[in-house]
């Protein structure tokens, strides 16, 4: 057929397809020109008919377990998994032809060595080669490796050794986090030393949550010293069970303090390095606080171990033993508990012990240079006026000189807040419903603490809340009892 001009517009089938496109549909100014508008108005044809296939499977496959699998073999272009789910569906994925070029694995240095491989054979080779075309695995071998329970597994077959960590021994070259951009620079320095050349982010300096100091807090971190409260530390109902009333007693008072302080609950997490003292923080707290509308919860009670990869604002810590360091010892857990907070770390320990501690010492070191008594701010309300680099009068801070001070301390702050409350009630009984910012009456403040026996001047005012002394016992005495 001759090259025309007019041969296009003459032949071409679509025209009344493309009737509402722009007129001319073929300017006619040149062969090619409308040769390629042609072409492009058959490609959009056939972008139609592509998608009516897809969706035809669709139209096919009823059930929700075969949709998603078409949409997995298909059209997923990036799906996460866990190494785990990877395990166990390993057959089932290679077998619906499952493919995939790339890797990224998180979390790779606290992977056991053999399940770093799983996720590299989900697939069959293509004519007789892997598809596979790269693989990046993100972690940090200065956090803790893999759980490995049995002793003997772990430490004379070194299977706690994730593959990420041998490379890194073997000298494989990798890259190393230079710029961290989660926590105050002054709380990245308790960890820093632990890498080559670890920098801070500009928001760190520059956002002002982390230009503005911690309410109600003199200090950004501190190490709190406890004390043996009744004669006892550290305890350790069943083996490995470690408790310590005294700190679980002052975190959750230090807790209590930012509440009334005002900082919201979800911007504190409560950590500890062991699952005894978990249980008796999360016992602690339910006593004390958990039904009480003006405190509430923390956003969570758990062991630094499981807390790896997660953060919050602040991290209130528990170290427990008082009589050997124990797992702390462990420089990877004292890392990933260093940094966990982004502005407020408080790590409540039996200070000699840890101070002296030759592989801590880098960071206790820091530590100890400041107060081992917690100091506070009284009057200081959330969020705080004051910069973080603002030096306080030492007549503005209370230093708190151990568990039941603070809880004291705690407790007459509470009926301040609730008589103050009460006070505004009854002079603006004309304010709207939810105005004024008035707390609703709490009824479930249960202030008591171990060291809290309220003496005669501390009687309740008439319609205060309801006082009732309870005592936490830890599991030493309940076995003991
Ligand atoms: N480039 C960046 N810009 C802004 N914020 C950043 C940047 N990189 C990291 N952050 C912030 O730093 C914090 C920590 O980041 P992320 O959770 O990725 O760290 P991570 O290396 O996985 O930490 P870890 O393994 O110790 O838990 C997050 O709050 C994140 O928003």
């Amino acid at each position: 057929m001759a090259k025309s001009i007019e041969t296009i517009n003459k032949e071409f089938p679509f025209h009344e397809f493309f009737d509402d496109a722009p007129k001319p549909l073929f300017p006619a100014r040149s062969y090619e020109q409308d040769m390629e508008i042609a072409e492009s108005c058959y490609r959009y044809i056939d972008h139609i008919f592509e998608e009516l296939e897809e969706f035809r499977a669709f139209e096919l496959l009823r059930s929700g377990l075969d949709r998603s699998k078409y949409l997995l073999v298909k059209e997923a272009k990036i799906i996460a998994m866990t190494c785990t789910h990877a395990a166990l569906k390993r057959s089932e994925l290679v077998q619906m032809g499952f493919k995939y070029d790339n890797i990224l694995m998180e979390e790779s240095a606290q992977i056991l060595e053999i399940e770093t491989f799983i996720p590299l054979l989900l697939q069959n080779p293509q004519d007789g080669r892997s598809r596979l075309k790269r693989w990046i695995m993100i972690g940090d071998h200065h956090q803790l490796p893999p759980v490995v329970k049995n002793m003997a597994f772990q430490k004379y077959c070194n299977m706690e050794q994730s593959l990420f960590t041998r490379m890194v021994r073997l000298g494989v070259p990798y890259v190393e986090l230079d710029a961290q951009g989660r926590a105050r620079s002054s709380i990245c320095n308790l960890y820093r030393w632990r890498y080559r050349n670890l920098g801070d982010l500009a928001h760190v300096c520059r956002l002002p949550e982390y230009r503005a100091a911690n309410a109600g807090l003199r200090h950004d971190f501190q190490l709190i010293n406890v004390d043996d409260f009744n004669g006892a530390g550290e305890t350790e109902p069943s083996p490995y069970f470690y408790q310590n009333l005294a700190e679980a007693e002052y975190v959750v008072a230090v807790f209590m303090f930012m509440r009334l302080v005002g900082w919201p609950a979800h911007r504190i997490s409560i950590l500890t390095t062991y699952n005894g003292q978990k249980h008796l923080i999360r016992d602690v707290i339910t006593k004390r606080c958990a039904d009480n509308p003006l405190i509430g919860r923390p956003h969570k009670v758990t062991t630094v171990d499981k807390y790896q990869g997660q953060q919050n604002d602040i991290a209130l810590i528990s170290l427990v033993r008082t009589k050997a360091v124990g797992h702390v010892r462990d420089l990877r857990r004292l890392i990933v508990a260093a940094s966990r907070a982004r502005l407020g770390l408080y790590v409540f320990a039996r200070a000699n012990l840890f101070r002296n501690c030759f592989e801590l010492q880098p960071t206790f070191n820091q530590l100890v240079e400041r107060s081992l008594e917690l100091e506070i701010i009284p009057g200081e309300r959330y969020p705080a006026q004051r910069s973080a680099t603002a030096t306080v009068p030492d007549s503005m801070v209370l230093s708190v000189r151990d568990m039941p001070h603070m809880a004291r301390f705690v407790y007459d702050m509470y009926l301040d807040i609730v008589r103050q409350s009460d006070t505004q009630k009854s002079q603006k009984s004309w304010s709207a419903p939810g105005s004024g910012g008035l707390a609703p009456r709490p009824e479930h403040f249960v202030p008591a603490h171990p060291g809290a026996a309220p003496d005669s001047d501390d009687e309740e005012p008439t319609g205060g809340p309801t006082f009732t002394p309870t005592d936490i016992v830890n599991e030493v005495e309940e076995s003991n009892a």
